[in-house]
């Protein structure tokens, strides 16, 4: 039996993936194993940024008050025309992001303009004369081999958006893990109303948005049966047709009834357990165990093969009661998640106990509980209230929870600190409304 704190070290020390070339839109969410710079100036091109005139200098008039143009008949359909080089006292019209044509000096904005019989002129008073109004210069936003983003960044959504700008089609990162999911219980059902002897599944639905929000790219969900025959074919690596995932996470079977396949089958593959069992309540059956990714020689390995000291691939055994399912995810899939993907480790998040909360002593144990909560205002620190239902075949209490308390065996007092772990798969907006009430509307 591993104690909490080792669980979690242990997972969250697990060595990081090595870097892969993936496409942009794979690039999503992962660290970057290089630094991303500008492949090109940006903008490339000098662009407009008004729709209206891109202006030469003046025809002479005799009156300095009232300069004109000769305005061109055709203009830019839109930021795709090229243009010709402006002529002297020559105008043309142009869109927003228009390449401005050489021998410009400025945009006039096109409400600032008038337009009479080919001949352009200032309907109003205007900045826009002023050398180099409205144009977006070359490299303004970033000169070529700028650094835009420093390798061991995360890409964000932005991110993978200035990526595209700076040039990439193709990013440098550490991958999110591969996850095959394998869901084993003959009772598990997954629509209608279940029967005796039936459950509706809680870890089909749930989990694959978990799993992406931590970090990871679901390869495979499989539902099986209590049948250690079918549990080993989706655990047994070798020999490996297409690259191994790099996390197989099963949930059920942990415990060791006849119906409880996972620990047999992992001695039968000789796994290395690296924790079994888990000082802590709700999840306490949950495992983590590395299996061989492939056994076959180097040479007949894919080419984009990790080093040899890496090449694992690591199993996950969430209990299959509801609570402790979720909770051993948490404490160990998350942590362990975000190490293989070399992102950062959650911060820990501190509270007050609200209300007194009863530790696994009170029950003659030692060892965690975790228990569900709802956050509030605190005068320092944020409020945990613990909730109900929260036992471990239950799902109520987390339904409504933002966070998971972890109670020290001997329990909490009201007003003593503890650490929270955020519920996977919600957003950190609480949605207690504010005090008072929601604004009120002017009439
Ligand atoms: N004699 C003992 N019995 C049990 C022990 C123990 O130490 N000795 N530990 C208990 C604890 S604690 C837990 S947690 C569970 C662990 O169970 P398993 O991981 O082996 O899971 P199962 O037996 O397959 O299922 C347990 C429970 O969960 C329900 N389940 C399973 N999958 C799903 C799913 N996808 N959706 C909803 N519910 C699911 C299943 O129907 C069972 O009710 O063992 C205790 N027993
Ligand atoms: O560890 Mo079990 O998870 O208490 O139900």
């Amino acid at each position: 039996m591993a104690s909490f704190d080792h669980a979690r070290s242990t997972a969250a020390s697990s060595p990081a993936l090595p870097a892969r070339t993936v496409p942009l839109q794979e690039a999503l969410g992962c660290v970057l194993a290089e630094p991303l710079r500008a492949q090109l100036d940006v903008p490339h091109v000098a662009t407009s940024a008004m729709d209206g005139w891109a202006l030469a200098a003046p025809l002479p008039v005799p009156d300095a008050e009232d300069p004109c143009w000769r305005a061109r008949s055709q203009g830019a359909e839109g930021p795709s025309t090229l243009l010709a080089p402006l002529a002297a006292g020559e105008a043309v019209g142009v869109v927003t992001g228009s390449p401005v044509p050489e021998g410009t000096v400025s945009v006039l904005r096109s409400e600032h303009a008038r337009l009479d019989a080919g001949r352009l002129s200032l309907a109003q008073q205007t900045p826009d004369l002023e050398p180099g109004r409205n144009i977006r210069p070359v490299a303004a936003e970033a000169a070529a081999g700028d650094l835009l983003l420093d390798s061991g960044e995360e890409l964000s959504a932005a991110g993978t958006a200035a990526a595209a700008v700076a040039g990439y089609d193709a990013l440098r990162v550490v991958p999110r893990p591969r996850v095959r999911l394998i869901l084993t219980g003959s009772e598990v059902i997954t629509s209608g109303l279940p029967g005796p002897g039936q459950v509706r599944d809680v870890f089909g639905l749930a989990l694959p948005s978990m799993l992406h929000e931590a970090g990871a790219q679901l390869e495979s969900m499989h539902r099986i049966d209590d049948d250690p025959a079918e549990l080993r074919r989706l655990l047994d690596l070798e020999p490996a047709a297409e690259p191994a995932p790099d996390l197989i996470i099963t949930t059920g079977g942990t415990a060791a009834s006849r119906a409880d396949t996972l620990r047999p089958v992992l001695t039968e593959l000789e796994a290395e357990i690296l924790v079994s069992h888990v000082d802590m309540r709700p999840g306490h059956p949950a495992l983590f165990a590395r299996i061989p990714a492939d056994q076959r020689p180097a040479e007949q390995q894919p080419a984009e093969q990790r080093p040899a000291d890496q090449r694992h691939t690591y199993v996950l055994g969430l209990p299959g009661n509801p609570l402790a399912g979720f909770a051993a995810l948490t404490v160990l899939g998350l942590p362990l998640i975000a190490a293989l993907a070399a992102r950062s480790q959650a911060e820990p998040l501190w509270a007050q106990a609200a209300a007194e909360i009863s530790g696994a002593a009170r029950r003659g144990r030692g060892g965690v509980r975790l228990v569900p909560a709802r956050l509030g205002v605190g005068d320092e620190e944020p409020l945990v209230h613990p909730l109900e239902h929260a036992q471990a075949h239950m799902m109520r209490g987390l339904a409504q929870a933002e966070v998971l308390v972890v109670v020290p065996a001997e329990g909490l007092a009201v007003g003593d600190q503890v650490e929270c772990l955020k519920v996977p798969g919600r957003s950190d907006r609480s949605s207690q409304p504010p005090q008072g009430g929601p604004p009120k509307r002017r009439s």
